[in-house]
């Protein structure tokens, strides 16, 4: 994956690096909060628009998906984020957060939150967790299906129709068509969601 969208794996350890050395405590037995509940999984896709109520147990955003839930008065539980599409900090919520190389001049972003996860994708070490996954989203399922989720619901997803959702990054004003960059990380996430959902872990 590293290799087909040509991210350096040098940066991405760099960024791993400084992440744990931000991160004084592990945090990762909060995310139990997860076993025996009907989870909702929220995305940033153009349908997200749709959402002004979540009836399951427990909600998990996908970064972008944040800003929009906040402005609607839904608090994540969760909130999976590679720090570039959030924009608030709900003081409760668990973060659980992605560093890689592209984000590396956005990790001050940490200092804003309370209870923080480190994950990246080199071998984990330190604070520093490796889940599995790509996209913040599909990460998001992964976590809710290892921490034992009882019904993972999925909203905001959209992989089919080629837009972005407008609250996937802060500065979008409205859906925009999928890049290949972005087309491409969708199909990655949409073929990794299928598989976690379609198995009893
Ligand atoms: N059409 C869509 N547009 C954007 N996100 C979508 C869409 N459909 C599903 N998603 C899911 O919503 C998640 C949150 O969207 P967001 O764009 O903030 O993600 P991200 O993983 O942080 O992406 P990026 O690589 O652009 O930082 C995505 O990770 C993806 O799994
Ligand atoms: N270096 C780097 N790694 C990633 C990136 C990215 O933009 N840069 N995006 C991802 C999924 O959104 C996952 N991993
Ligand atoms: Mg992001």
């Amino acid at each position: 994956m590293r290799a087909y969208f040509g991210y350096s794996y040098k940066d991405d350890y760099y960024s791993a690096l400084l992440l744990n050395m931000k991160i004084k405590n592990d945090f990762v037995e909060k995310l139990n909060i997860i076993r025996d509940k009907r989870v909702a999984v929220v995305g940033a896709g153009p349908n997200l628009v749709s959402v002004n109520k979540i009836s399951e147990d427990l909600v998990i955003s996908a970064d972008g998906a944040t800003n929009y839930l906040y402005e609607h008065g839904i608090i994540p539980d969760i909130i999976v984020t590679d720090l570039d599409g959030i924009s608030v900090f709900p003081e409760e919520s668990i973060y659980v957060v992605h560093a890689h190389g592209d984000n590396i001049s956005k990790l001050y972003k940490i200092n804003n939150m309370k209870i923080v996860i480190g994950s990246a994708q080199v071998f984990p070490f330190g604070n520093i967790h490796l889940f599995g996954g790509f996209t913040d989203g599909d990460r998001a399922v992964i976590l809710a299906k290892l921490f034992k989720a009882k019904e993972i619901v999925l909203y905001g997803m959209d992989f089919d129709s080629g837009y972005v959702g407008k609250y996937s990054k802060p500065y979008y004003e409205q859906n925009l068509p999928a890049n290949w960059v972005k087309r491409n990380k969708l199909k990655i996430a949409k073929q990794i969601i299928e598989q976690v959902l379609s198995k009893d872990l």
